[in-house]
């Protein structure tokens, strides 16, 4: 640690030592160990199909059952109680919540006042401006079982902010998202995880939104860990190799966002060998 540091840099956020989850007697998670994630920055989790994005997200939230520990700002989250450790994460899973006849308004100040003694009052303004910050104010009086698949997930993700969360795991809240709302989303994510002092890991398949938006990368690959760090220290052809099997060109566009290129499949050395 230099002396420069600044107080910002050295905040404690989320450590992850070991965190091993499996399905039966099969191994999904070997025992995965992340550095600090620090308290007002995105991290996006970001990997093939399949590597265990969803169930690390699951397993940090304490909704899979895992060895290893998972640390908060000092706390032992496994040893807090279950609303205590439901207060201070907040998860929005992959899969849409069911359709239920519920204006969004009320969906939003209900999840603002699970377990906590807030007034209707303040519930509803502070629900009416999580609504406003993601654009979609418009929608408060809609019943979700109208809404579609992404203003669906738009309304979930204010679910979870309108909570003030200190750890906010996202499982690719961009999915069901056209580009402008992918846009929306990504700065207001931004924009709440730094006023608050917010740990946001999110997963996400599109490495360039990541690139450009996210703060810091963790890179995994058949439940390993490849890669954590700053977004642009991490991100090179040799680790996007190693992680996807491409070949990649990194580029800067004229207004300095960085941009990856696919441009093929990483060819698999053993393989050629042993087909001569
Ligand atoms: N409930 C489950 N029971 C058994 N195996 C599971 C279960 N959930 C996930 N798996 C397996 O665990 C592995 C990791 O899955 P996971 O969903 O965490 O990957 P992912 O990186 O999020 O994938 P994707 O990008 O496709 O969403 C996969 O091989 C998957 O088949």
């Amino acid at each position: 640690m230099t002396g420069n540091m600044t107080n910002a840099q050295s905040q404690e956020g989320l450590l992850v030592h070991g965190l091993t989850v499996s399905y039966g007697k099969r191994e999904i998670l070997h025992g995965i160990s992340l550095d600090n994630m620090r308290p007002g920055r995105v991290t996006a989790l970001l990997g093939p199909n399949g590597s265990g994005k969803s169930t690390f997200l699951r397993a940090v939230a304490g909704l899979t059952a895992s060895k290893g520990e998972v640390v908060l700002k000092g706390r032992n989250l496994a040893t807090l109680p279950v609303g205590e450790r439901a207060r201070i994460g907040a998860y929005l899973p992959q899969s849409l919540p069911p359709e239920v006849h519920l204006q969004v308004l009320e969906a939003v100040m209900v999840a603002r006042r699970a377990g906590e003694g807030v007034s209707a009052e303040c519930a509803l303004s502070e629900a009416m401006e999580v609504l406003e910050g993601l654009g979609i104010a418009d929608l408060a009086l809609r019943y979700l079982d109208e809404l579609s698949g992404g203003q669906r997930q738009l309304v979930g993700l204010a679910q979870a902010l309108v909570r003030k969360p200190e750890l906010l795991l996202l499982d690719e809240p961009l999915s069901a998202l056209d580009l402008r709302y992918q846009f929306a989303v990504m700065e207001a994510v931004r924009r709440e995880t730094q006023a608050r002092g917010i740990v946001t890991l999110l997963v996400v398949h599109d490495l360039n939104i990541a690139l450009q938006r996210a703060d810091d990368v963790v890179y995994m690959r058949e439940g390993r860990l490849i890669g954590q760090g700053v977004v642009m220290d991490v991100t090179t052809p040799d680790i996007l190799a190693d992680v996807y099997g491409v070949r990649t060109r990194l580029e800067v566009c004229p207004r300095g966002l960085p941009h990856v290129l696919v441009d093929g499949v990483v060819e698999d050395s053993s393989e050629e060998e042993q087909r001569y």
